[in-house]
């Protein structure tokens, strides 16, 4: 029975939607899709419940007034129907409890965030590098999380608790009104000034609630940083500095959280003003109306309880009422983030790539970050199928944009960037880079085993290939002694966040033998071999080179020696290029890369490269 109500609401739907709209009602609306008819459900039940409520109340009296009249030895003889009644409706009510729960707890709140997580993180997943530059990837996941209870939470607010109170109100104000309607007037009376206080302390108590949030970020960011740093923190021992830089962001929230405190008991105190006032009020009228015989006692017993009731019905109410201000304000900031519109997506008619060939052409092609400085301007080449290019260029002279325009992780301002005649615009971006390799300078892992690091290139791939590829990597040897902390061995051992459990040298070694186990037709390295030492680099590079073969490879390097070798060179600077040959030529030529190379070789501007073509290893300046 469980189990059907679990099933109501599909916590992991196929279809990816849109992002959410990015006004608040529209976004709470778009947000509730697929939960609506059981959020009804609950609201229909929750209706039922505090009707009930209510009137349990006026059965309470019916009793009280039966008990004043008959003769106790004659109650069942007489009343038993009216008794057995109600025990009957009593029995009904604990299956509405029942089924309101079911639908509430089991049907939407589980479910309902977690269908709200999975939407948002695919949407998150599809959003483009620009924005996780712009956003720190732990405040995204934070959004993630709070923002799909936030949403249920508002929903829950609004739907179940807010209508109970109100149809429990209603049917209270009806049941007295029905023993007199004298006895509203103090009910009418305490509604007034308890919604005046509301009004009074619900903003003032959203408005802390949200600084407290943001001093709770500030102070988490700060501890956080610091664990995040500690490397740094140790060498130039601060550690007193960043306990101090923390209190700053400790006493900040402290303050929020005095401003909350003294709210909550000047609204605890009013309350209590208010309620023990309806208490008196509610029992003075309904003794005045019993001592005129126009009530019975049962009238004042069920009207005092009421009053009674509701002064715990009514701390609760201001209770949610501030958190709903909370939710609200936590839906506000998550939305900012879960709805931005993906800046590079695929066309809706967008095709697969395909690379027969493996020519490269980017014609006209101007690039700027978040649309400012032009980082490159015009560029034009021809990459020729199967040809290797080696990147030269200057620190920041747009070396690494270029690779990362050919992936299309950022669009271009203009200009076209052709794979095998198709523009990589009017691709699928997932087939595009199903096509390309890429290893870059700072790798870092999946906090997975080294086995899932190394088929990430390839998921189908076979245990002998991925082993095969370990070894052409020169990776095969260490993985063999690594061991984590939970006694798994080799493949199976798990590297740690981002991988921080290896050298940095042993990561790169891993990212090559993923790329190697991808075998795309275009290869990009990107300072690929800059962690290694030198005799693994050379014991890499042999395998590199045999990873190049057939296909067209885009390589950048500041040690000029790992690439000199390449069929042609392209020198860039301030997102031009400036100069393109192979080594001899660039060199004869005098300008920046042999300017780069007598840096680099210590002045030895004619050295001669080795037999095999590569000139002989020579380390960065
Ligand atoms: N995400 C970014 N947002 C804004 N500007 C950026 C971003 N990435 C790079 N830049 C800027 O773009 C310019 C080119 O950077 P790029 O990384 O392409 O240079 P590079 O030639 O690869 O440099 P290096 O050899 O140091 O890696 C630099 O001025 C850099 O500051």
């Amino acid at each position: 029975m469980f189990g059907r109500f679990e099933k109501l609401v599909h916590p992991y739907p196929d279809a990816l939607p849109p992002p959410p709209p990015r006004s608040f009602f529209a976004f709470l609306w778009t947000c509730s899709k697929g939960v609506r008819p059981w959020l009804l459900m609950v609201t229909l039940f929750t209706a039922a419940i505090g009707a009930f409520e209510a009137l349990l109340f006026s059965m309470m009296a019916h009793v009280v007034d039966l008990l004043a009249k008959v003769q106790p030895t004659q109650l069942w003889a007489e009343h038993g129907r009216t008794l057995t009644l109600l025990a009957v409706v009593l029995g009904a009510s604990v299956v509405f409890a029942a089924l309101q729960a079911l639908f509430k707890y089991q049907g939407v709140f589980g479910n309902f965030p977690m269908r709200l997580r999975w939407n948002f993180h695919r949407l998150m997943l599809e959003q483009s590098m620009g924005f996780y530059q712009d956003e720190f990837a732990g405040r995204i996941a934070t959004k993630v999380m709070q923002t799909s209870l936030a949403v249920r939470d508002t929903w829950l607010i609004v739907t179940d608790i807010m209508v109970y109170v109100v149809i429990y109100f209603v049917t209270l104000l009806a049941v007295v009104g029905a023993f007199d309607l004298w006895l509203v007037a103090p009910f009418l009376g305490w509604l007034v000034l308890y919604v005046a206080a509301l009004w009074y302390f619900v903003p003032r108590l959203g408005q802390v609630a949200q600084a407290q949030a943001d001093a709770r970020s500030l102070m988490t960011g700060r501890i956080t940083d610091a664990y995040t740093n500690i490397a740094t923190v140790k060498l130039f021992s601060h550690a007193q500095r960043e306990a101090q830089f923390a209190r700053g962001a400790m006493q900040e929230f402290m303050s929020t959280a005095y401003a909350q405190m003294r709210l909550v008991t000047g609204f605890e105190t009013v309350n209590q003003i208010l309620s023990v006032g309806l208490i008196a009020a509610t029992a003075f009228v309904s003794l005045a109306l019993w001592s005129g015989s126009l009530v019975g006692v049962g009238a004042v017993a069920a009207a005092t309880a009421m009053a009674f009731r509701l002064n715990g019905i009514s701390h609760w109410v201001m209770w949610e009422l501030a958190t709903l201000f909370e939710h609200i304000g936590t839906v506000q900031d998550g939305m900012a983030t879960l709805s931005r519109v993906q800046s590079v997506v695929d066309k809706p008619d967008a095709k697969a790539l395909v690379v027969p060939r493996g020519e490269v052409v980017f014609e006209n092609v101007v690039f700027a970050y978040g649309g400012k400085k032009r980082v490159v301007d015009g560029l034009n080449l021809h990459i020729r199928p199967g040809e290797k290019i080696g990147l030269v260029g200057r620190s920041g002279a747009g070396k690494s944009t270029v690779v990362n325009l050919l992936l299309r992780l950022y669009d271009l301002e203009s200009g076209r960037i052709l794979v095998d005649g198709q523009d990589i615009a009017g691709v699928t971006q997932a087939s595009l880079r199903r096509h390309v390799g890429m290893v870059t300078q700072d790798t870092s892992l999946l906090h997975r085993s080294v086995r899932d690091n190394i088929v990430y290139g390839r998921p189908d791939a076979t245990e002998a290939e991925m082993v095969r590829a370990a070894e052409r990597a020169e990776a095969a040897d260490f993985i063999a002694g690594l061991s984590d902390a939970k006694g798994r061995k080799g493949y199976d051992a798990h590297v740690g966040e981002r991988g921080v459990k290896l050298s940095g040298g042993q990561r790169q070694r891993i990212a090559i033998a993923r790329v190697m186990l991808k075998d795309a037709p275009i290869l990009l390295l990107d300072e690929a071999t800059s962690a290694l030492d030198s005799e693994v680099e050379a014991a890499i590079q042999e395998s590199l080179y045999r990873l190049m073969e057939g296909k067209t490879v885009v390589a950048i390097a500041h040690r000029l020696s790992t690439i000199a070798a390449m069929d042609r060179l392209v020198v860039m600077d301030q997102g031009r290029i400036v100069e393109v040959g192979d080594h001899a030529t660039l060199l004869a030529a005098g300008g920046i890369y042999a300017r780069l190379w007598e840096h680099q070789s210590g002045g030895f501007l004619g050295e001669e490269l080795d037999e095999d073509g590569t000139p002989a290893p020579v380390t960065a300046g």
